[in-house]
């Protein structure tokens, strides 16, 4: 069910200097910061040419991500996002096979529907699920 890996999630605590990171020291083509207030993070995307990297920080004061800061205070990798055709049926699928469905589908930040699901359901990998 699932196709190509869309991008590879990293938190980190100052989104500003990893950013720098990866545009001078890397030299990789990097995107404007993005505030996504329904999602409770700011991102900062990395081209590559066979996926992204997908930059994290905290937005607001119910980031889903702060939690994840707080146990690793220099930041790490936080999420894998693979492509599948329809997110209602990839929802319908996991809860069939008893995988957690975190909430509801939500438009994510490439402009589709993503769900996730809960790393203790994916050998201790939070799994975002993306409609390609
Ligand atoms: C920008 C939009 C979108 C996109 O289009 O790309 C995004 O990527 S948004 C990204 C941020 N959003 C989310 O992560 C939403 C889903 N996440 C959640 O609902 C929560 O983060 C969580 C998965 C429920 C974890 O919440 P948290 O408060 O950190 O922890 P818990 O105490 O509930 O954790 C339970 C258990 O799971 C372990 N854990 C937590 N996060 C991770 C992780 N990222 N990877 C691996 N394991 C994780 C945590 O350590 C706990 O383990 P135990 O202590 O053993 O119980
Ligand atoms: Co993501």
């Amino acid at each position: 069910m699932i196709g190509r890996l869309n991008h590879v999630a990293i938190v980190v605590p100052d989104l500003k200097a990893a950013t720098d990171v990866y545009r001078s020291t890397l030299g990789a083509k990097v995107s404007a910061e993005e505030d996504q207030p329904e999602h409770g993070v700011t991102t900062v995307f990395i081209e590559l040419p066979n996926t992204k990297i997908e930059l994290l920080g905290v937005y607001g004061d119910n980031s889903p991500i702060a939690g994840f800061l707080e146990r690793n205070p220099n930041g790490g990798i936080h999420h894998l996002c693979y492509e599948v055709p329809n997110i209602e049926e990839a929802r319908d699928r996991m809860v069939k096979r008893g995988a957690r469905v975190l909430g509801e589908p939500k438009i994510g930040a490439h402009g589709k529907p993503v769900i996730f699901l809960h790393p203790k359901d994916f050998c201790g990998t939070l799994v975002e699920l993306e409609e390609a």
